[in-house]
């Protein structure tokens, strides 16, 4: 068999039924850290590693056109986004999106997500049960959307928080998540782009310099305005992965409740633990498996072929678990970011290498201080863990706790110290 067909098996029914375990269980078993397989198709090569890393976002190796199948950009990502863009066509592009590294930006959004969280989190002191998966969604909604200059009645926001949740949890399977997921991003990109057109007409007011501003006046490489629909999908690529922030609000619940050690430190305030735990929270909890690429010329990594054209997959979740990255990487333990500093490119839950030159998640950043937020506020509030499932199971992708998180008695702290963020 010619090195370069082989394997002839194809994976793909394997990684819809194994999700998250899928590579890191076969890449466990060569110390080259490195894979040949099949995809879709394709011929596949799987890497994993800092060095890696370095080797998957250098444009030479690994460009993003045609690299993510259909069904994903109709339900996750939407046509023509950023993240298929490659050369200066990306460069351009990723212009709209670099201001939100700037700490008053994610400041300002840290602001609006905990303005919403203080003035939802009342009402379910008065409810018996609180599923905190479904009740964060219309609080990021809300932050997301006033901070971006995006109108929302707060009537609105939970049907608006419904359908982007549906848009991240239907990406990878082909069941009714993914019906209800396109059908979600059939109502968001109409509504988006007749908001982005009011907004070039003077029908619609969007705050100087909010998101929604910039984005209707962005101009693409060729010197062109987005069209309407594009400038949606491009909107929604930043609040949708901001409400997507809540499956992580949701494992930091999960940690607080089976590790409940990290409480008091977080309640106390302690800014550095509190950046630890939030990196732990992201190391450890499955979001992203894996991202891909195109091979943009033949390729060898580590021994291994793969032919112009082939995809090039970074192994995300493997990575994060990896032990000799670090050492106990199925214990959950903040500690680990204290005591020695990460690399840029050893922790990878939004991507590597760099955010300014690479495709590197520029939402980061927001996450974090996101996180870092919300981490206290789970931490000081008082609530029951009642009875149920908490498991996160690895075949689903995007996975979370069965349950939701289901916390009863929910009270807000009668002294909380000033709050972080
Ligand atoms: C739940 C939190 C988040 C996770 C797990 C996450 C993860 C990721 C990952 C894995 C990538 C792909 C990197 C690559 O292709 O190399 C990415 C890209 C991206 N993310 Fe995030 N992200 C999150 C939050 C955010 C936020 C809050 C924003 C914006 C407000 C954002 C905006 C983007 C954009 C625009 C890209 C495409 C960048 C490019 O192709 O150049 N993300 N993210």
């Amino acid at each position: 068999m010619n090195a370069l067909s082989r394997p002839l098996i194809d994976a793909s029914p394997a990684l819809l039924a194994e999700g998250y375990a899928w590579l890191p269980d076969r890449l466990r078993r060569h110390p080259d850290r490195v894979l040949r397989t099949r995809l879709l198709g394709r011929p596949t090569l799987a890497v994993r590693g800092p060095e890696a890393v370095r080797f998957f976002y250098d444009e030479r190796n690994v460009r993003r056109a045609g690299a993510i199948p259909e069904p994903v950009l109709g339900t996750l990502f939407g046509h023509g986004p950023v993240h298929t863009l490659d050369g200066e066509a990306h460069r351009v592009r990723k212009e709209f999106f670099l201001p939100l590294l700037r700490p008053d930006l994610i400041a300002g959004l840290v602001e609006h997500v905990t303005w919403a969280w203080d003035e939802e989190v009342p009402a379910w002191t008065a409810c018996e049960r609180v599923v905190l998966f479904d009740a964060v969604g219309p609080v990021l909604t809300r932050g997301v959307c006033a901070w971006a200059g995006i109108p929302l009645d707060r009537a609105d926001a939970r049907s608006t928080a419904r359908d982007l949740v549906a848009l991240v949890d239907g990406f990878a399977t082909l069941g009714p998540r993914h019906w209800r997921a396109r059908r979600a991003r059939g109502r968001l990109e109409d509504r988006l782009a007749r908001l982005v057109e009011d907004v070039r007409s003077g029908r619609a007011a969007a705050p100087e310099g909010s998101v929604l501003d910039r984005l209707a006046r962005h101009r693409d490489a060729d010197g062109s305005l987005l069209d309407a629909g594009t400038a949606a999908v491009e909107l929604l690529n930043v609040i949708r992965p901001t409400v997507a922030v809540g499956w992580f609000a949701v494992f930091t619940a999960h940690a607080l409740h089976r590790w409940p050690e990290h409480r008091d430190r977080l309640r106390a305030g302690d800014t550095a633990y509190t950046a630890a735990f939030v990196h732990e929270v992201r190391r450890f909890y499955p979001f992203a498996p894996f991202l891909g690429g195109r091979a943009a010329r033949d390729l060898s990594w580590r021994g291994e072929r793969i032919p112009a054209g082939g995809m090039v997959l970074l192994d995300v979740y493997g990575q994060n678990h990896d032990e000799e990255l670090w050492g106990d990487p199925y214990a959950f333990r903040p500690q680990r970011f204290l005591d020695r500093p990460v690399e840029r490119d050893e922790l990878i839950p939004q991507g590597g290498g760099d955010p300014r030159s690479g495709h590197r998640c520029p939402g980061e950043g927001l996450t974090i201080g996101l996180l870092e937020a919300l981490a206290v506020r789970l931490a000081r509030l008082e609530y029951t863990v009642p009875e149920q499932d908490l498991g996160i199971p690895l075949g689903r992708v995007p996975t979370r706790p069965r349950s939701g998180f289901v916390m009863t008695g929910v009270r807000t702290p009668a002294h909380a110290p000033a709050a972080v963020g």
